[in-house]
């Protein structure tokens, strides 16, 4: 399982937090990723830490105030980005330009998706993976394995019908070893998550718990 930690614009301590990570996936064996806010990947990526962006735009170099270019995540450290989260929607054409963009540039890329048919359709744009996130359960104490685990089950068959290279991730709630433990069983290959180590009092034990159920 890949557990892919997005620390959104929460208050936390970004190097803390990718610290944390590192040495928990060190111990562990296991995947972990931190995507911090975009000013803060090279200093996430120098921890050593596996870096991902929150975000890249659908364009290159160019009039575009505001953008955030995919070369410049990579030259920054990332390895991988969100794209089409739930709290930063694009058009399915600047997802797909987005899910270029970050190729071209070797970035892994996971394409966001509210349900199943979503699911299914950012699957056919071949990104690495997808993942399935509830809006209604984001940020929430319930895991979308608990609350909807047929919403799971469902977008796994979407994502493979369309492209069986595409993994399925899901999120929304996860924060336990447990959550993580229920979405495997479901048939997710990882978990997307945000407040359960970004809020945490103790990020690190909160990592430490997320990894126990691997
Ligand atoms: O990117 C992370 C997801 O939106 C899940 O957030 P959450 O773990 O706070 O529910």
């Amino acid at each position: 399982m890949f557990v892919l930690v997005n620390l959104k614009a929460y208050p936390c301590d970004p190097i803390a937090v990718a610290t944390a990570a590192r040495d928990v996936a060190a111990d562990a064996g296991v995947r972990i990723a931190v995507a911090p806010q975009a000013a803060d990947l090279s200093r996430v990526a120098e921890t050593g830490v596996e870096t991902w962006a929150q975000h890249v735009s659908p364009i290159d170099h160019g009039s575009h105030t505001g953008s955030t270019r995919a070369a410049a995540v990579a030259d920054a450290g990332a390895v991988g980005t969100l794209i089409n989260h739930s709290e930063r929607r694009l058009t399915l054409a600047d997802i797909d330009g987005a899910r270029a963009a970050a190729a071209d540039n070797d970035l892994e890329t996971v394409v966001c998706a509210n349900d199943p048919a979503q699911a299914g359709a950012a699957a056919a744009l071949g990104p690495d993976a997808v993942a399935v996130e509830p809006p209604a359960l984001i940020g929430g104490d319930v895991s979308v394995a608990s609350a909807d685990p047929g919403i799971v089950r469902d977008a796994v068959d979407a994502v493979t019908d369309v492209d069986e290279a595409v993994e399925l991730f899901c999120g929304a709630g996860v924060s336990t070893g447990a959550d993580v433990a229920a979405a495997a069983d479901l048939g997710a290959s990882g978990v997307l998550l945000a407040s359960g180590v970004a809020k945490a009092d103790d990020p690190r034990a909160a990592l430490e718990d997320l990894v126990s159920g691997i």
